[in-house]
């Protein structure tokens, strides 16, 4: 038996043809969707993911405005770029680029985007609509998530079963959870603290690894049948001294008894940008009323 391999990059490329549709429909009303990204410091991998971001809300039609600001940048500073972007109404979309450096608070920067430009899905008000199961800009790594899940079961295949997210961080486990939960299925959250997190495991028919470990889930984490959802992104490197990157799921030893199973790379980080890009559109169509 071998898994499906879920292609997330043909299902973001899908959802990126839909959103340049949305994005050419707006623009001809006379809304030009426009997403700002800040980047503060010069982490290589935050770098390339900026990059990343602009050249695809480009290639989309949606208008880009990057801020590289130097590492020492301060908070208030921070702030006040912010602040900016929120008063600028030809500005959909604010995204501050995570980590910051340790000397400004990730969470006072959350807080002061406005949230009908969170495209993140990051503040408070956005998270508690969430909860809540409101109307909201949900966060983009478990959106993607979601819709690969609904590529693989249907639109209402998902109610009933059983999921785990592994992981319970703010960006991705805990909104993991809150989807899972508003889509019917019966939700399990393990975490470091876990008492044999991977007997709770291998009861998962839906298994969400969002740990940030090099292939920690094993083919003993894994009931035979399930679905396999690796949100881990690990550059490691190779004996030859290069570097690659590595899921939180051992790939090869899961393969063989999951039913579907995504990739890394080519599965959820596609998934991410793409739905980035589709809340920028829907945060414009928001704030203009198209
Ligand atoms: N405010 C904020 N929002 C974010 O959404 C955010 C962030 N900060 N900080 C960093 C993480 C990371 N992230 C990724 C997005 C796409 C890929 C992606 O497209 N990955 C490709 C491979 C890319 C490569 O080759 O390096 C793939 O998995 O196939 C990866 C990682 C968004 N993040």
């Amino acid at each position: 038996m071998s898994a499906i391999r879920i292609d997330g990059k043909a299902v973001a490329d899908t959802l990126l043809a839909e959103v340049g549709q949305d994005v050419a429909g707006l623009r001809q009303q006379g809304v030009h969707p426009a997403l700002a990204v800040i980047l503060v410091g010069d982490d290589p991998a935050s770098d390339v993911y900026v990059r990343n971001k602009v050249q695809r809300a480009e290639a989309v039609g949606i208008r880009s405005l990057e801020y590289r600001l130097p590492a020492n940048t301060s908070e208030a500073a921070l702030l006040e770029r912010v602040q900016a972007l929120n008063g600028d109404a030809s500005v959909h979309g604010i995204l501050v680029q995570m980590p910051l450096p340790a000397h400004i608070s990730e969470a006072s920067v959350i807080q002061a985007i406005a949230p009908h430009k969170d495209v993140d899905g990051f503040h408070r008000e956005n998270v508690g609509s969430l909860s809540l199961g409101q109307e909201s800009l949900v966060p983009c790594t478990p959106a993607g998530c979601m819709r690969l899940l609904r590529t693989v079961l249907g639109e209402d295949g998902l109610k009933g079963l059983h999921a785990v997210v592994v992981g319970r961080s703010n960006i991705v486990g805990k909104p993991m959870a809150a989807l899972l939960l508003q889509a019917d299925c019966s939700v399990t959250v393990v975490h470091s603290r876990s008492r044999d997190a991977a007997a709770l495991c291998r009861q998962a028919d839906i298994m969400v690894a969002a740990v940030g470990r090099p292939a920690m889930i094993g083919a003993d984490w894994v009931k035979p049948g399930a679905i396999v959802i690796d949100v881990g992104i690990n550059r490691i490197a190779t004996p030859e001294g290069k570097t690659r990157l590595i899921g939180d799921v051992d790939y090869p030893a899961v393969a063989p008894l999951a039913h579907a199973i995504t990739p890394v790379p080519g599965g959820v980080g596609p998934m991410t940008i793409a739905g980035l890009l589709a809340n920028t559109v829907k945060a414009a169509r928001q704030q203009t009323g198209h």
